[in-house]
């Protein structure tokens, strides 16, 4: 795993020795929005007018990130409009890679290309950062529209409403601010805490972030046991952002990233709230965890250097969720 330094792939692990131990996400470099006429949105650049058939989507099945965007594309009705490419669970020395030897990961649609960086080279020769995913890629203009998820959710929520017809609302207006009150809690703590517990290299790194993940989790228990969904009655982006995290907390988190204090299905709102999730229409074909087991165990060898991919507790993801 690396990253890239002027148009140069530098293999190179997260740099946690200027940091005490602790693992820090770096901001995203891509931030145009894809609206419903093409002016531009709350960043970047405009010319992005929603279309069937000229964007692309690349992502890992693993990423709790490019899930997200994979669960909107889904349930958003736009899986004939936007095409995917999904990446090899693997991801070592050359970062993201189109092997198409795992059961799922598909290689690159578009180009063929070898590697996700390639897909950020072609659209800057001298692209400098990590290569993430998800990448939302515009055919027409050839480039990137943005490899932010919080973003593409949003777009894929209202810019192409004109052309689904579905205008489901996961952002609405009334419900905003309570919505990023629980959005900059769950992503500090519980969607990054994970990552931050996981990757930490100091002891006291680790209980930095370990103890507010738990924190948080006892105070959404709280939230769900008085409400369906995050805000009240309404599902929005603020469920989806969590479920995510929630879906892979037993399965990975819990042991190989030593979120260990409990385990989801010991939350019995928690634990309800992410199988009705699981259960919508379109959820549950978003949701690999041969992916999943696969990437995190095989991938980060500085945490389990014998990559074994451990057995994993037998869920029954469809069991009635009881939440009505
Ligand atoms: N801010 C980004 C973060 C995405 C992200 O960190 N994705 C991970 C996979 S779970 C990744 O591609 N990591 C590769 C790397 O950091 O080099 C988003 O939410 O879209």
């Amino acid at each position: 795993m690396g990253q890239l330094v002027d148009g140069v792939w530098k293999d190179e692990w997260y740099d946690t020795e200027s940091t005490g131990g602790r693992f820090k996400r770096t901001t995203t470099a891509w931030r145009n929005w894809v609206t419903p006429d093409g002016t531009a949105g709350e960043s970047g650049e405009g010319g992005f007018a929603a279309g069937s058939g000229r964007y692309h989507l690349y992502v890992s099945l693993a990423c709790p990130w490019a899930h997200r965007a994979l669960i909107f594309r889904a349930i958003k009705g736009l899986e004939d409009h936007i095409s995917v490419s999904v990446v090899h669970p693997d991801m070592l020395k050359e970062g993201w890679e189109f092997r198409t030897d795992f059961p799922g990961a598909t290689g690159d649609e578009l180009f063929g290309a070898a590697y996700l960086r390639d897909i950020y080279l072609r659209a800057d020769p001298d692209a400098s950062g990590r290569v993430t995913v998800p990448v939302l890629w515009d055919k027409q203009q050839n480039t990137i529209v943005s490899n932010e998820s919080a973003e593409i959710i949003r777009m894929f929520n209202s810019a192409f409403n004109g052309l689904t017809g579905n205008a489901d609302d996961y952002y609405p207006e009334a419900l905003r601010g309570r919505i990023h009150e629980i959005n900059d809690r769950v992503y500090d703590t519980v969607n990054n805490g994970v990552y931050k517990a996981g990757f930490a290299t100091s002891q006291e790194a680790y209980d930095e972030a370990v103890r507010p993940l738990f924190d948080s989790l006892d105070w959404l228990e709280g939230i769900l046991a008085e409400n369906r969904y995050l805000t009240g009655e309404t599902l929005t982006e603020a469920d989806w952002r969590l479920f995510t995290t929630a879906v892979r907390f037993d399965p990975v988190y819990h042991t190989h990233f030593k979120c260990n204090r409990a385990w989801l299905r010991e939350y019995p709102n928690l634990w309800g709230w992410t199988r009705e999730l699981y259960q919508m229409p379109g959820v549950a074909g978003t949701v690999d965890f041969d992916h999943i087991g696969r990437h995190y165990h095989y991938s980060h060898d500085m945490i389990n250097p014998h990559r074994i991919i451990p057995i994993n507790p037998q869920i029954d993801w469809d069991e009635p969720h009881g939440r009505g």
